[in-house]
Protein backbone atom coordinates (compact mmCIF):
# COMPACT_ATOMS: atom_id res chain seq x y z
CA UNK A 1 0.00 0.00 0.00
CA UNK A 2 1.20 3.71 -0.55
CA UNK A 3 -0.06 6.47 1.16
CA UNK A 4 -2.54 9.36 -0.10
CA UNK A 5 -2.28 11.44 2.56
CA UNK A 6 0.95 12.17 4.84
CA UNK A 7 0.76 14.30 8.11
CA UNK A 8 4.24 15.40 9.16
CA UNK A 9 4.39 17.21 12.95
CA UNK A 10 1.14 18.82 12.66
CA UNK A 11 0.29 21.35 15.61
CA UNK A 12 -2.54 23.72 16.48
CA UNK A 13 -3.46 25.68 19.28
CA UNK A 14 -5.82 27.32 20.33
CA UNK A 15 -4.87 29.89 23.22
CA UNK A 16 -2.45 28.37 25.46
CA UNK A 17 -4.43 24.76 24.62
CA UNK A 18 -2.37 22.73 22.26
CA UNK A 19 -5.27 20.53 20.82
CA UNK A 20 -3.10 18.88 17.79
CA UNK A 21 0.23 17.97 19.09
CA UNK A 22 2.60 17.19 16.90
CA UNK A 23 0.84 14.34 14.73
CA UNK A 24 2.69 12.06 12.53
CA UNK A 25 0.28 9.55 10.05
CA UNK A 26 -0.09 8.11 7.03
CA UNK A 27 -3.52 7.31 5.68
CA UNK A 28 -3.11 4.21 2.87
CA UNK A 29 -4.29 4.09 -0.72
CA UNK A 30 -7.89 2.17 -0.23
CA UNK A 31 -7.84 1.83 3.61
CA UNK A 32 -10.43 2.49 5.99
CA UNK A 33 -8.67 4.50 8.92
CA UNK A 34 -10.72 5.56 12.11
CA UNK A 35 -9.39 7.99 14.48
CA UNK A 36 -10.93 7.32 17.95
CA UNK A 37 -10.50 9.09 21.57
CA UNK A 38 -12.21 10.63 24.63
CA UNK A 39 -14.16 14.22 24.11
CA UNK A 40 -12.15 16.93 23.42
CA UNK A 41 -9.52 15.16 22.05
CA UNK A 42 -9.18 17.00 19.27
CA UNK A 43 -10.25 14.94 16.70
CA UNK A 44 -12.68 17.48 14.65
CA UNK A 45 -9.75 20.09 15.08
CA UNK A 46 -7.36 17.61 13.44
CA UNK A 47 -9.82 16.70 10.46
CA UNK A 48 -10.29 20.18 9.84
CA UNK A 49 -6.76 20.81 9.44
CA UNK A 50 -7.39 18.01 6.71
CA UNK A 51 -9.98 19.08 4.61
CA UNK A 52 -8.64 23.14 4.94
CA UNK A 53 -11.39 24.53 7.49
CA UNK A 54 -8.48 25.22 9.52
CA UNK A 55 -4.72 26.17 8.92
CA UNK A 56 -2.32 24.42 11.51
CA UNK A 57 0.60 26.12 13.07
CA UNK A 58 3.12 24.30 11.83
CA UNK A 59 3.84 20.86 9.77
CA UNK A 60 2.63 19.45 6.98
CA UNK A 61 0.42 17.68 4.97
CA UNK A 62 1.05 16.06 1.74
CA UNK A 63 -1.64 14.56 -0.89
CA UNK A 64 -0.63 12.27 -3.09
CA UNK A 65 3.02 13.57 -3.33
CA UNK A 66 1.78 17.41 -3.04
CA UNK A 67 2.19 19.42 -0.24
CA UNK A 68 -1.17 21.13 0.33
CA UNK A 69 -0.61 22.38 3.98
CA UNK A 70 -1.57 26.17 3.18
CA UNK A 71 -4.44 24.84 0.51
CA UNK A 72 -7.69 26.98 0.91
CA UNK A 73 -11.20 24.10 1.69
CA UNK A 74 -11.96 24.86 -2.10
CA UNK A 75 -8.71 24.31 -3.47
CA UNK A 76 -8.43 20.37 -1.63
CA UNK A 77 -12.19 19.80 -2.72
CA UNK A 78 -10.82 19.98 -6.22
CA UNK A 79 -8.19 17.65 -5.69
CA UNK A 80 -10.76 15.16 -4.47
CA UNK A 81 -10.44 15.55 -0.64
CA UNK A 82 -14.39 15.97 0.28
CA UNK A 83 -15.75 16.45 4.12
CA UNK A 84 -19.13 15.19 5.11
CA UNK A 85 -21.34 15.24 7.91
CA UNK A 86 -21.63 17.49 11.12
CA UNK A 87 -21.71 20.06 8.07
CA UNK A 88 -24.90 18.77 6.54
CA UNK A 89 -25.14 19.87 2.65
CA UNK A 90 -28.79 18.61 2.58
CA UNK A 91 -31.23 20.97 0.34
CA UNK A 92 -34.52 20.07 2.45
CA UNK A 93 -36.58 21.79 -0.04
CA UNK A 94 -35.37 20.10 -3.10
CA UNK A 95 -36.02 16.43 -3.82
CA UNK A 96 -33.22 13.37 -3.26
CA UNK A 97 -32.31 13.04 -6.82
CA UNK A 98 -32.19 16.50 -6.98
CA UNK A 99 -29.46 17.09 -4.12
CA UNK A 100 -27.61 14.62 -5.68
CA UNK A 101 -27.81 16.11 -9.15
CA UNK A 102 -26.92 19.42 -7.68
CA UNK A 103 -23.80 17.87 -6.25
CA UNK A 104 -22.67 16.15 -9.30
CA UNK A 105 -23.35 19.63 -11.32
CA UNK A 106 -20.96 21.48 -8.99
CA UNK A 107 -18.47 19.12 -9.78
CA UNK A 108 -18.45 19.42 -13.37
CA UNK A 109 -17.79 22.90 -12.77
CA UNK A 110 -20.86 24.90 -13.39
CA UNK A 111 -22.59 24.97 -9.84
CA UNK A 112 -25.04 27.95 -10.77
CA UNK A 113 -26.15 26.76 -13.94
CA UNK A 114 -29.48 25.24 -12.67
CA UNK A 115 -30.40 22.23 -14.81
CA UNK A 116 -29.82 24.40 -17.94
CA UNK A 117 -31.59 22.23 -20.57
CA UNK A 118 -33.04 18.87 -21.21
CA UNK A 119 -29.79 16.81 -22.27
CA UNK A 120 -27.86 18.28 -19.69
CA UNK A 121 -30.33 17.58 -16.51
CA UNK A 122 -31.13 13.83 -18.01
CA UNK A 123 -27.47 12.92 -18.35
CA UNK A 124 -26.67 14.31 -14.58
CA UNK A 125 -30.00 12.56 -13.21
CA UNK A 126 -28.37 9.61 -14.57
CA UNK A 127 -25.44 10.30 -13.02
CA UNK A 128 -27.16 11.41 -9.49
CA UNK A 129 -29.22 7.81 -9.65
CA UNK A 130 -26.10 5.61 -10.03
CA UNK A 131 -24.68 7.19 -6.52
CA UNK A 132 -28.46 6.97 -5.54
CA UNK A 133 -28.18 3.24 -5.94
CA UNK A 134 -24.41 3.16 -4.47
CA UNK A 135 -26.02 4.22 -0.81
CA UNK A 136 -29.41 2.09 -1.18
CA UNK A 137 -31.56 5.10 -1.95
CA UNK A 138 -32.73 4.86 -5.50
CA UNK A 139 -36.33 4.46 -4.18
CA UNK A 140 -36.47 7.53 -2.28
CA UNK A 141 -35.19 9.74 -5.66
CA UNK A 142 -37.90 11.49 -6.27
CA UNK A 143 -39.37 12.42 -2.98
CA UNK A 144 -38.14 15.74 -1.32
CA UNK A 145 -35.57 15.72 1.42
CA UNK A 146 -37.36 17.20 4.09
CA UNK A 147 -39.35 13.77 4.11
CA UNK A 148 -36.71 11.82 4.88
CA UNK A 149 -35.62 9.77 8.09
CA UNK A 150 -32.83 10.38 10.34
CA UNK A 151 -31.15 7.60 8.46
CA UNK A 152 -31.85 8.33 5.04
CA UNK A 153 -30.90 12.30 5.39
CA UNK A 154 -27.08 10.03 6.60
CA UNK A 155 -27.95 8.18 3.48
CA UNK A 156 -28.37 11.29 1.41
CA UNK A 157 -25.46 12.92 2.62
CA UNK A 158 -23.19 9.83 1.43
CA UNK A 159 -24.78 10.09 -2.13
CA UNK A 160 -23.87 13.92 -1.88
CA UNK A 161 -20.40 13.04 -0.79
CA UNK A 162 -19.95 10.79 -3.65
CA UNK A 163 -21.49 12.42 -6.35
CA UNK A 164 -18.14 14.81 -6.17
CA UNK A 165 -16.03 11.44 -6.62
CA UNK A 166 -13.67 12.07 -3.72
CA UNK A 167 -10.26 10.35 -3.38
CA UNK A 168 -10.17 11.05 0.00
CA UNK A 169 -13.50 11.20 1.97
CA UNK A 170 -13.42 12.67 5.90
CA UNK A 171 -16.26 11.44 7.79
CA UNK A 172 -16.90 13.16 10.68
CA UNK A 173 -19.77 10.89 13.30
CA UNK A 174 -21.50 9.36 10.62
CA UNK A 175 -23.20 7.50 13.11
CA UNK A 176 -24.23 9.99 15.33
CA UNK A 177 -27.64 10.20 16.49
CA UNK A 178 -28.54 7.13 14.91
CA UNK A 179 -30.70 3.94 16.65
CA UNK A 180 -29.03 0.32 16.06
CA UNK A 181 -31.50 -0.29 12.76
CA UNK A 182 -30.23 3.14 11.59
CA UNK A 183 -26.53 2.49 12.47
CA UNK A 184 -26.93 -0.77 11.10
CA UNK A 185 -27.89 0.13 7.55
CA UNK A 186 -25.01 2.87 7.61
CA UNK A 187 -22.71 -0.03 8.27
CA UNK A 188 -23.95 -1.86 5.35
CA UNK A 189 -23.76 0.66 3.78
CA UNK A 190 -20.03 2.06 4.64
CA UNK A 191 -19.32 -1.98 4.07
CA UNK A 192 -20.09 -2.25 0.35
CA UNK A 193 -17.79 1.10 0.12
CA UNK A 194 -15.03 -0.42 1.56
CA UNK A 195 -12.44 -0.89 -0.61
CA UNK A 196 -13.36 1.58 -3.22
CA UNK A 197 -13.06 4.68 -1.13
CA UNK A 198 -10.19 6.05 0.90
CA UNK A 199 -12.17 7.19 4.16
CA UNK A 200 -11.26 8.99 7.09
CA UNK A 201 -13.38 8.09 10.12
CA UNK A 202 -14.07 10.12 13.38
CA UNK A 203 -16.59 8.12 15.06
CA UNK A 204 -17.44 7.15 19.00
CA UNK A 205 -19.16 4.27 17.80
CA UNK A 206 -17.22 1.30 18.63
CA UNK A 207 -19.24 -1.30 17.11
CA UNK A 208 -18.74 0.41 13.70
CA UNK A 209 -14.94 1.60 14.26
CA UNK A 210 -13.86 -2.02 14.99
CA UNK A 211 -16.29 -3.85 12.47
CA UNK A 212 -15.20 -1.26 9.50
CA UNK A 213 -11.51 0.29 10.27
CA UNK A 214 -8.37 -1.24 8.29
CA UNK A 215 -6.28 0.50 10.68
CA UNK A 216 -7.56 2.52 14.14
CA UNK A 217 -5.49 5.62 15.42
CA UNK A 218 -5.99 6.75 18.88
CA UNK A 219 -5.91 10.35 20.11
CA UNK A 220 -5.40 11.56 23.15
CA UNK A 221 -4.68 15.43 24.45
CA UNK A 222 -4.23 16.39 20.57
CA UNK A 223 -1.15 13.68 20.32
CA UNK A 224 -1.66 9.80 19.00
CA UNK A 225 -0.90 7.15 21.63
CA UNK A 226 -1.50 4.52 19.11
CA UNK A 227 -2.00 3.39 15.42
CA UNK A 228 -2.85 -0.20 14.85
CA UNK A 229 -4.99 -3.14 13.06
CA UNK A 230 -8.36 -3.00 15.38
CA UNK A 231 -6.30 -5.81 17.15
CA UNK A 232 -4.12 -4.71 18.23
CA UNK A 233 -5.95 -1.18 19.42
CA UNK A 234 -8.39 -3.20 21.55
CA UNK A 235 -5.19 -5.12 23.21
CA UNK A 236 -3.05 -1.95 23.28
CA UNK A 237 -2.79 -1.64 27.43
CA UNK A 238 -1.44 1.95 27.03
CA UNK A 239 -5.28 2.52 24.61
CA UNK A 240 -6.95 0.44 27.18
CA UNK A 241 -5.81 2.48 30.39
CA UNK A 242 -6.34 5.73 28.14
CA UNK A 243 -9.67 5.30 26.26
CA UNK A 244 -11.21 1.72 25.35
CA UNK A 245 -11.05 0.35 29.21
CA UNK A 246 -12.85 3.52 30.52
CA UNK A 247 -15.46 2.91 27.35
CA UNK A 248 -15.71 -0.90 28.47
CA UNK A 249 -16.61 -0.69 31.87
CA UNK A 250 -18.72 2.40 30.81
CA UNK A 251 -16.87 5.21 32.05
CA UNK A 252 -17.90 8.84 31.25
CA UNK A 253 -15.40 8.94 27.77
CA UNK A 254 -16.18 8.79 24.53
CA UNK A 255 -20.25 9.43 23.38
N1 LIG B 1 -12.29 27.39 17.71
C1 LIG B 1 -11.90 27.01 18.93
N2 LIG B 1 -11.44 27.89 19.82
C2 LIG B 1 -11.02 27.51 21.04
N3 LIG B 1 -11.02 26.22 21.48
C3 LIG B 1 -11.48 25.29 20.63
C4 LIG B 1 -11.94 25.62 19.30
N4 LIG B 1 -12.33 24.48 18.69
C5 LIG B 1 -12.12 23.46 19.57
N5 LIG B 1 -11.61 23.96 20.73
C6 LIG B 1 -11.22 23.17 21.90
O1 LIG B 1 -10.25 22.24 21.45
C7 LIG B 1 -10.40 20.99 22.11
C8 LIG B 1 -10.57 19.89 21.08
O2 LIG B 1 -11.83 20.04 20.45
P1 LIG B 1 -12.32 19.08 19.27
O3 LIG B 1 -13.71 19.48 18.93
O4 LIG B 1 -11.32 19.07 18.18
O5 LIG B 1 -12.30 17.67 20.03
P2 LIG B 1 -13.02 16.30 19.62
O6 LIG B 1 -12.06 15.21 19.95
O7 LIG B 1 -13.50 16.37 18.21
O8 LIG B 1 -14.24 16.27 20.61
P3 LIG B 1 -15.68 15.52 20.46
O9 LIG B 1 -15.39 14.06 20.49
O10 LIG B 1 -16.39 15.96 21.69
O11 LIG B 1 -16.32 15.99 19.19
C9 LIG B 1 -11.58 21.14 23.05
O12 LIG B 1 -11.08 21.45 24.33
C10 LIG B 1 -12.35 22.31 22.45
O13 LIG B 1 -13.06 23.00 23.46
Amino acid sequence: MSALLSIHGLRKSFGALQVTDGIDLDIEMGEVHAIIGPNGAGKTTFVSQLSGQLMPDAGKVIFDGRDITRLDMAGRARLGISRSFQITRVLEGFSVLENVALAVQARSGSSLRFFADAACERELNAVALECLVRVGLDHRAQERASHLSHGEHRQLEFAIALASQPRLLLLDEPFAGSGREEADILLSLMRRLKGQQTILLIEHDMQAVFSLADRVSVLVYGALIATGRPDEIRADPQVRSAYLGAEETGGAVGC
